[in-house]
């Protein structure tokens, strides 16, 4: 079992803004159910959104897990949530469908200790504006043969960081946005929780 120096349980804070599969994905993974009984001395203690509507929010109050809900004046003009994460013992963080960019403040309090996963293989198809749908629609559009996955740290610019993993899948001659959403929401499914543990054990970072 993972336990930080002073053999406590690493808490990560998931951020997302939209319907939050991924972030579900990660606290079945992580937190102990009556079904998944085991500890891995690591939990998804901290959903934060900036949307008051996302599903993710949904899926929190599910699993009786706190949620952040975060505005865009105190993000990008205060210290981006540094505060709060650090008071609810915050150790990682983890983006899932997270539509802002991650303020210097935030990135630098938790350096190496913040993934995000990106719907396409980097360093194709990232950067401002390349984020759900669109990048599947430019991917469509260029007749890509393949698309996937990349699992990436995170820096303070947009998909930059260090990969730590990218999967693929095809794309289809019929496929739309919508049908290529769905093969990838698998493929991140599959991999993201699995990948965060990974990293999380390696790091040590908390
Ligand atoms: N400092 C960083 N912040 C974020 C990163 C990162 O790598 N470094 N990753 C993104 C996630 N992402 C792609 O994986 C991404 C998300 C959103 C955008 C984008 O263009 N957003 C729009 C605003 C959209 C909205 O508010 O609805 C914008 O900034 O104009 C690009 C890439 C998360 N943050
Ligand atoms: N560039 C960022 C980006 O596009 N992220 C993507 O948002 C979706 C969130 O889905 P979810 O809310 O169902 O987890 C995911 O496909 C994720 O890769």
């Amino acid at each position: 079992m993972t336990t930080d120096k002073n053999n406590a349980t690493i808490k990560i804070a998931v951020f997302a803004s939209g319907a939050g599969s991924n972030a579900r994905k990660l606290i079945e993974h992580f937190n102990s159910t009556i079904s998944s009984p085991l500890s891995k001395g690591i939990e998804v203690a901290l959903v934060v959104s900036n949307k008051i509507d996302a599903g993710v929010l949904q899926i929190a109050a599910e699993f009786q897990i706190p949620t952040l809900i975060i505005e865009k004046e105190k993000f990008f003009r205060g210290n981006g949530y540094v505060d709060e994460l650090k008071q609810s013992g915050i150790d990682f963080v983890v983006l899932a469908g997270f539509l802002w960019k991650i303020p210097s403040t935030l990135v630098q309090a938790y350096a190496g200790a913040m993934v995000n996963i990106h719907p396409a293989l980097l360093p194709k198809y990232g950067g401002k504006g390349m984020y759900g749908n669109f990048v599947h629609e430019a991917v469509i559009a260029n007749k890509e043969p393949e698309s996937g996955i990349t699992i990436h740290m995170v820096d303070e610019v947009f998909d930059n960081g260090a990969h730590l993993f990218q999967a693929t899948c095809p794309v289809l001659a019929d496929d739309t946005p919508a049908t290529l959403a769905q093969r990838i929401h698998q493929l991140e499914h599959a991999h993201y929780p699995r990948v965060v543990e990974e990293t999380i054990r390696k790091t040590g970072k908390a």
